[in-house]
């Protein structure tokens, strides 16, 4: 098994980088263009409090998806897991990230997952808070004391490029109150905070501290205070490693085999129980909206440290 080492961060970096050639970055996000093709930083922080680090790992991003693992992690805290997933389902799809098809079709009429858009969008309905101000401050509240970034904010030209390039979700979000998902007073409220939680700012660093406090059961490193509940956690991580890399999510288990999730800025988030938190930003993606250069580096990570869940060795403790 390889150790870690800043050295060894800086290897995989480098072996992983042409694999960027294969994607492309996404248009719409203000900042981000083609000139970032192959950009790719690796971040992680252990258990121990230790953190290695390559690449662009100074790159500022926005959440994207990785916005769905917050949104679930604070709904299932606000209202509990029956009530969750009385509105989602909990399986894992074929279908892309925003597909609108099976709002038709499955069970209830309900997303297939929280990890989709139409699944973060419904879920976002059970975050408590009289006002959407009010709802996305303790969002803000909650991620800066897990990334202890007390800078951690939207940023404002990602959020007015996400609303006016929200056709598609608007349309799953009134499609969804048309099939009694979401009723009427949560729908517009429901999209808004969703679209300004896809624009937070965030590094490599913030999402690799995110990783390390799902991996640590839902403590700070070294903390003492559980700020969200252990089973709580491990639901989310649950369907994190069956439906955080969208519709290649079987594969990354085969292949990586511990909790991750993707947003379309390509960035990854991981959680490895135990051991470790892993952020990167590698923004060019595939079709199904995963970081080209992140997918390999993980996989590499995964293979010389024997991280995957599956190994024997490893304890599985979703
Ligand atoms: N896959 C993603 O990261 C999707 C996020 C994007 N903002 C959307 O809502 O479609």
């Amino acid at each position: 098994m390889k150790k870690l080492s800043n050295e060894y961060i800086e290897e995989v970096v480098k072996a992983c980088r042409p694999f960027a050639s294969k994607g492309r970055v996404v248009d719409h996000i203000p900042d981000l263009d083609q000139s970032h093709l192959s950009n790719l930083g690796v971040t992680i922080v252990t258990l121990d409090g230790e953190t290695y680090s390559a690449g662009e790992d100074e790159d500022h991003f926005s959440l994207q998806s990785i916005s769905k693992v917050i949104i679930l992690l604070m709904a299932l805290e606000d209202f509990g897991k029956e009530i969750v997933f009385q509105k989602v389902g909990m399986e894992p799809t074929d279908d892309l990230f925003n597909s609108i098809s099976h709002l038709e079709e499955y069970e209830g009429r309900r997303p297939y997952n929280p990890l989709i858009n139409s699944g973060a969008i419904a879920t976002a309905s059970l975050i408590r808070g009289s006002t959407v101000d009010d709802r996305f401050e303790r969002v803000l509240e909650l991620l800066r004391k897990i990334t202890e970034n007390k800078k951690i904010k939207m940023n404002e030209e990602v959020y007015n490029a996400e609303c006016n390039n929200s056709a598609r979700n608007k349309a799953l979000t009134y499609f969804m109150e048309s099939t009694g998902v979401l009723s009427s007073q949560e729908t517009e409220n429901a999209l808004e905070l969703y679209n300004r939680m896809n624009s937070i700012e965030i590094n490599s660093l913030s999402l690799a501290k995110l990783g390390c406090f799902l991996s640590n059961h839902g403590r700070l490193i070294g903390g003492k205070k559980q700020l969200i509940k252990p089973d709580n956690i491990r639901t989310v991580k649950a369907i994190m490693l069956t439906s955080g890399m969208y519709n290649e999510s079987g594969a990354y288990a085969v292949n990586v085999g511990f909790p991750l999730k993707s947003g379309v800025s390509g960035s990854i988030v991981g959680a490895v129980p135990g051991r470790m938190g892993i952020g990167i930003i590698g923004p060019a993606i595939n079709k199904k909206g995963n970081s080209c250069a992140g997918g390999e580096a993980l996989r590499i990570l995964s293979s010389d440290l024997e991280l995957s869940l599956l190994h024997d060795r490893n304890v599985v403790n979703l």
